[in-house]
This record gives C-alpha cells, structure tokens and sequence, in this order.
C-alpha cells in the first residue's frame, strides 16, 4: 500500500542526472565513431583524430563519473566546462568563426536547460560561447592557418555576429521554455499531492512526508508519533444532510487539523474517506497523546454550523509513536494507530487511544 510514496523517492532530479549521463554517453560514442569514419570520407589533418580520441574519452570519463547523487551546479558546471573543452582545439585547428564546428553553438544552450534545468546555467554558457567567438575573432590574425581558406574579413566578422545573435536567442527561448515547463510542472505536482475536495495533502503526500520525516529522525535519533483521526458516525452526517453537507464537515475538520499543528515538521493528510493522517516530528508519546486530545476538543467546540443546524463532530484517534534507537517502519506504525483507533472506536469513540507496541 506504501508503493506509491516510495516510487516517489526516485524524483525527477535524479531522472534527469540519469539523462545527462546518458546524453554524456551518446556524444562520447557519436564522436569516436565521427573520429574513425570521418577520415574514409575526407582528408583530414591527423590532429583531428588526436582531438576526436581526447574528446571522446574525455566524455567517457564524464559518464563514468555524473551519479544520481551528483549535486546540480557541478553537472551545469560539467556540461559547460566539456562543451569547451570539446570545441575550442577543434575550433582553433579548423577556421576558427568560419569553422562548420562553429554552428554547434547554439544548439548548447538547448541541451544545458533540457539537461540541467537551469536558465542561470544556460546564460553562464551563452556569455562563455560569446566570449570564445570573441577571443577567436581577435586571435585570429595571430593563429595559424591551418585550414588555408581565405575568408574575407568582413564575412568573417558577419559570420561571428550572426553565430551570437543565434546563441543568444536560442538561450533566450530555452530560458522562456523552462520557465512555462516550470509553471506547468509546479502546478501539476500541487495538484497531484492535494486532495481536491479538503485541500490539504491526499493519502500520497503525507506518506512521503511520513518517509521523509522518518528519514530524518533515523539521522537525528528522534522519535516521531503517526496518528489516525477517524469522524465519528459519518455515514450519520452523510445519511441525515445529505453527502455535499457531509462534504462541507470534511473541509471543516481538514481546517481544523491544518490549524491546530505547527507549521514546521508536523504534517496532515486525507488518508482516505472520513480518516486522516498526522505526522507528528521530534514528539514523546506523552507529547502526541495531549496534541491528540487538544485536537479532539477542538472539533467538539467547533460544530459545523449550516442554516439552522449546528452539528457537533467528534473523532476518535489511534497513536502509535516510534522508539527512538529503534525506529519501526513507517507501515507498522500505520498499522499500530490503526489497531488502536479501531479500539477507541469499540470502547465508545471520541477518545484518543495509545498503542503498546
Ligand atoms: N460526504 C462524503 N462522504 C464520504 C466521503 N468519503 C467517504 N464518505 C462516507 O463516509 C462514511 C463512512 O462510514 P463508516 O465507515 O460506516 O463510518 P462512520 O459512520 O463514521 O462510523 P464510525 O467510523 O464507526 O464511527 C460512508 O458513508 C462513506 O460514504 C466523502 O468524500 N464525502
């Protein structure tokens, strides 16, 4: 039943590390094979191959090297760093600006926000691309010639601009890409981790903030307490005011649950129907049991008021705390409030009961 906060431990940061390394490796590989084919087809300098050698295994290492684990500024910083490295030898034994090398760079600024997700990543490699255009439009006179073309000064030039007005560009619509897949993604991940009728966490947000904070308290050797909150006579509710009133009592607790915790390190989730789910971090057993039974008197105070009706709501909780030095996993304690609510419920409901474990 856990499968679905667990999955989610493998994010899309970590798919996206996976990505790069394989990319890492895709160029590695088109290199070494343009390195051995290339020569079949043209005459070509020797200092080619030398360089095609370098950069593949150059990329090799990188794939070998980029983890999931890698953080997301040294891959940026990878990924700029291998595209000059790559291109300039290449750049300065074939032409320089007039290299057909050359029209690679703006395709870079693409790869680095489709890669790394990062817009500062790509300007940083737009103004590195710039400078290098720079640096060989005015070292050229100073370098050999070893392509022996003669390109008019004035074309070069041309060709200089119009290779950073395209490298700009192309990051400017890489950058404005991110930043709509950005607010797509934000707004998607809310709406998958909220429950559409309370508007607090559903059933897969507050199990991963159970992981998380289960995680935490493992390296920090605290203890956590899990409780269920379960609606008494709901179906009552449901069956006497009809389901959309039944609704509206479910928006009312949800707040009620939201308020009553602290803002940081306690979590609340809509378990499922009339139940929901509490996280409680760095708590004794005796610590939750008073949260719990402040609650609980909180929604006895607080009826649902709708027309002339006042409805009183009460619930029953099942507490299960971890131990600390010997942290059980997060389903048992699950399963531990659980037995206890179930208790709570047959002794006569609106009580807060503890679980032995
Ligand atoms: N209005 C509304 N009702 C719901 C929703 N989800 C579950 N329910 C109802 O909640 C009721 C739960 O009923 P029971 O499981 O018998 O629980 P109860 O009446 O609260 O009784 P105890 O838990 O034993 O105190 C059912 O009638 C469900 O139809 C919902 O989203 N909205």
């Amino acid at each position: 039943m856990f499968d679905v906060a667990g999955s989610d431990k493998v994010d899309t940061e970590v798919l996206r590390v996976l990505l790069a390394k394989k990319c890492m490796l895709y160029v590695a590989c088109l290199i070494a094979f343009a390195t051995v084919v290339r020569p079949m087809f043209v005459e070509q300098s020797m200092v080619f191959t030398y360089i095609g050698v370098f950069n593949s295994c150059l990329g090799l290492s990188f794939y070998f090297y980029i983890s999931p684990q890698i953080k997301k500024v040294t891959l940026s910083f990878i990924i700029i760093f291998y595209s000059l490295l790559a291109l300039v030898p290449l750049l300065v034994i074939s032409g320089g600006v007039n290299s057909q090398f050359s029209v690679i760079f703006p395709i870079i600024p693409i790869f680095i926000c489709l890669l790394v997700y990062s817009a500062k990543a790509a300007w940083l490699m737009c103004v590195m691309l710039t400078v290098l255009v720079v640096a060989l439009l005015v070292s050229e006179m100073h370098l050999p010639n070893y392509t022996e073309e003669i390109v008019s000064e004035s074309k070069t030039k041309s060709r200089a601009f119009w290779i950073v007005l395209s490298t700009i560009l192309s990051t400017i619509f890489s950058v404005e890409f991110l930043r709509i897949t950005n607010i797509y993604s934000t707004r998607l991940n809310r709406q998958a981790n909220m429950d559409v009728l309370t508007k607090i966490s559903n059933r897969r947000s507050v199990l991963k903030s159970l992981y998380q904070i289960h995680e935490r308290s493992l390296l920090e050797g605290e203890a956590y307490a899990v409780i269920m909150l379960d609606i008494d006579f709901f179906k009552r509710i449901n069956d006497q005011y009809g389901h959309s009133v039944g609704d509206q009592v479910l928006v009312h607790v949800a707040k009620i649950l939201e308020t009553s915790l602290r803002t940081k390190g306690d979590s609340v989730g809509r378990y499922g129907g009339e139940e929901f789910l509490i996280i409680l971090s760095d708590v004794t057993a005796e610590q939750a049991e008073n949260i719990a039974n402040k609650i609980l008197e909180t929604l006895e105070s607080a009826p649902f008021l709708f027309k002339d009706n006042s409805i009183t709501i009460t619930a029953t909780v099942g507490i299960c705390c971890s131990e600390v030095g010997q942290l059980s996993a997060p389903e048992t304690l699950i399963n531990h409030a659980d037995t206890a609510l179930y208790q709570g419920k047959k002794e006569g409901r609106n009580r807060v009961i503890c679980c032995q474990h």
